[in-house]
């Protein structure tokens, strides 16, 4: 059988130059669009949290959505939607963050968890990691226990895995590039 580890890497597509010039582009649809891939990579991310009474699977706009939404099924937790600002109807807490290839602001409802909640993070992919310790940032204002980050696919060279650590955040990720 397959590794999990050749599976996703022969299912994920490279995009060379996009969204601009010297970034390949790791572009999950591919993967998403494997219910075989889609399906290991989903089981093999919540693996270590079942039973741990998770409240909480936080996604980050927009691929941590989809990742998210499954892993929350499969805990039998909820799901909140960390977004880009402007997205979410009621009270929110906000945060500007830098990312490979530009910057933005990101968002969550005031009234998403409890104190203490146990979260887990999910993104597709970090980079720089300025996503991801963002969403860490925010989650913590509203007082979430991150109990781990977890991303598809690592891009160590930029270096998002070692801030969150720093952070004394628990990294998993199932596959790594090397450079950009
Ligand atoms: O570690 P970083 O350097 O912060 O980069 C990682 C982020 O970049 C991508 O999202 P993007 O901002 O492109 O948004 P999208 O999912 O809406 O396309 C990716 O899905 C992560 O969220
Ligand atoms: N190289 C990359 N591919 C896909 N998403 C990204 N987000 C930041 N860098 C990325």
């Amino acid at each position: 059988m397959t590794t999990l580890h050749d599976e996703l890497i022969a299912a994920i597509r490279n995009i060379p130059d996009y969204p601009k010039a010297g970034i390949i582009f790791r572009d999950i649809t591919t993967l998403l669009g494997s219910p075989r891939a889609f399906r290991r990579a989903v089981d093999e991310l919540v693996d270590p949290y079942a039973g741990m009474g998770v409240a909480q699977v936080a996604g980050v706009e927009a691929r941590g959505f989809i990742l998210g939404g499954a892993m929350a099924h499969q805990l039998s937790s909820g799901f909140i939607p960390i977004r880009k600002k402007g997205k979410l109807p009621r009270e929110t807490v906000r945060i500007a963050y830098s990312l490979e290839y530009g910057v933005d602001e990101m968002e969550v409802h005031k009234d998403a968890l409890k104190p203490s909640d146990k979260v887990i993070l999910v993104d597709d992919l970090i980079a720089t990691g300025g996503t991801a310790v963002a969403a860490v940032n925010l989650l913590r204002q509203l007082g979430a226990d991150i109990v781990a980050a977890c991303f598809v696919i690592d891009l160590p060279d930029l270096g998002g895995r070692m801030k969150l650590e720093d952070l004394g955040v628990e990294v998993r990720t199932l596959v790594a590039y090397a450079g950009h």
